[in-house]
């Protein structure tokens, strides 16, 4: 049976010239992996699977019945060790997802504890294993490096508050989920693709009816481009003051909405009272806002008295917006090279809300631990592996103490700011925001105008 798969191997090369498919190998990867790559991988799977299984470790005595069974129907002495039964094989674009049905004694972690065996085995790039429905694992096998380049799947979810961001390492979308993690937090050193992934996020919110709301204390330069798109933009630490008190205004009439339609709705047998925005009429419910925080640091940067006052202020504002405004859809989608006590009081505090953690490149284990150790605290010495060479690389931790290493697609600010201009429509009116104005600059200087505020109406 070996014979067969080895001839499979040896085989297909010859029918085309063995240079060619290995230059198809290393440039078209996926169009490599569907025409040679799954075949291959398949057959061998199938022919191999028990054996393999058998040497890595993972087959279980046989039941006293299979035992009988094997004894009377096959007359053999001896019952072969049972591994877990295959449910279902996949082939994806990018490897092949293995349903297995696990025996009883094994569990999910036996099969995890083998991958690297298993896909030194398989001759697969990777193995990773997902617990399935209880009793069932998926083993996710890819065929190639699928952070190399990346391409996002063909087949994302749909959902409205779903964006799909990056790409794991498994194959599958990391997405960005607003109703199931309401706040995020992304760090990494310099270089390391921050800004690449918020354009990735910004670009799949800017097709959606959703307001954005951008803070770029470096003037502007990350998010000035995307503006068509932005329902308000803070340049400078005085402006995000003012920005963060109007979406604290926002916020608190939002929650004045939901009181008044369960003063409705308690009236009228039949009707679901509600306790956030998602449980309103569609006609009723206001639009979500993500709030994009670039370089967060620069919020707590203090030169005199004055500005502590107003970096108190502010940051005492953020953790009331992290604590209160997921019932009335205002999420913060914050972003850093470190977050910690050292940036001043409340960081911490404000660090804790935001249970979305992605974490790009870091300089030392402190920058990881910080966005890692307190909900993936395994993933933190990951984060600290990632290669220079590998912009855009990093680690996404939730908030069930699993990890997974993921990488966006590069796209331009350009590309991106062609996405806002031509959802523009999409920017709504935000009465709040629309009262907002950037604070005079403290130092004497041409003014800025208010036009970093666009009110539009809605064209839906
Ligand atoms: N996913 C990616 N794939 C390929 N290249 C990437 C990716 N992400 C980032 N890069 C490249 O890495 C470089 C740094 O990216 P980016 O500006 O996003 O990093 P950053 O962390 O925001 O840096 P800084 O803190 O200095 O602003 C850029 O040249 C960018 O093109």
């Amino acid at each position: 049976m070996s014979d067969l798969v080895t001839l499979l191997e040896i085989g297909t090369p010859l029918v085309g010239t063995a240079g060619g498919l290995g230059y198809a190998r290393a440039k078209a990867p996926a169009v490599y992996w569907s025409l040679v790559g799954m075949p291959v991988t398949r057959t061998r799977f199938a022919f191999t699977y028990r054996t393999t299984m058998d040497v890595c470790g993972l087959t279980v005595a046989p039941s006293r019945l299979r035992a009988f069974l094997s004894r009377t129907v096959t007359r053999s002495r001896e019952a072969q060790p049972v591994p877990p039964k295959v449910r279902r094989v996949r082939p994806t674009s990018t490897g092949l997802r293995v349903t297995l049905r696990l025996p009883a004694g094994m569990e999910p972690a036996d099969i995890a504890a083998a991958s690297n065996r298993l896909r030194h085995a398989w001759g697969v790039q990777a193995v990773h294993v997902v617990e399935g429905k209880p009793g069932t694992v998926e083993m996710r096998m890819t065929g190639y490096d699928v952070l190399r380049r990346v391409k996002m799947p063909r087949r994302t979810p749909r959902r409205p508050m779903v964006i799909p961001v990056a790409r794991r390492e498994d194959g599958t979308a990391f997405v960005r989920d607003y109703r199931a993690i309401p706040h995020a937090l992304t760090l990494g050193a310099n270089q390391s693709g921050k800004s690449m992934y918020q354009r990735n996020l910004i670009k799949g919110l800017a097709e959606r009816p959703i307001a954005l709301v951008g803070v770029d204390c470096k003037r502007g330069v990350e998010q000035a481009p995307f503006s068509p798109r932005l329902s308000a933009l803070a340049t400078n630490p005085d402006e995000a003051s003012g920005l963060v008190d109007a979406i604290v205004g926002e916020m608190e009439d939002r929650f004045d909405l939901l009181k008044e339609h369960q003063g409705i709705t308690a009236g009228t047998p039949d009707a679901e009272i509600t306790s956030d925005i998602w449980g309103l009429p569609a006609d009723k419910r206001p639009v979500p806002i993500v709030v994009l925080i670039d370089e967060v640091a620069e919020l707590f940067m203090v030169a005199t008295r004055k500005d502590e006052e107003r970096r108190d202020r502010m940051v005492t504002q953020l953790i009331r917006i992290a604590q209160l405004s997921r019932a009335v859809g205002i999420y913060l989608e914050i972003c850093g090279q470190r977050f910690g006590s050292e940036l001043g009081r409340g960081a911490t505090m404000l660090r804790a809300q935001l249970t979305g953690r992605v974490v790009h490149r870091v300089n030392d284990k402190q920058t990881a631990e910080m966005g890692l150790g307190d909900i993936a605290p395994e993933a933190v010495s990951v984060a600290t592996t990632i290669p220079p060479d590998r912009p855009g690389v990093a680690v996404a931790g939730d908030t069930s103490g699993g990890w997974s290493r993921i990488r966006t697609p590069e796209i331009s600010i350009s590309e991106v700011a062609t996405v806002c201009r031509q959802f523009a429509h999409l920017t709504p009116d935000i009465p709040a925001l629309a009262t907002w104005r950037p604070i005079a600059p403290a130092v004497s200087g041409p003014a800025e105008g208010p036009s970093l505020v666009k009110p539009k109406p809605v064209t839906e």
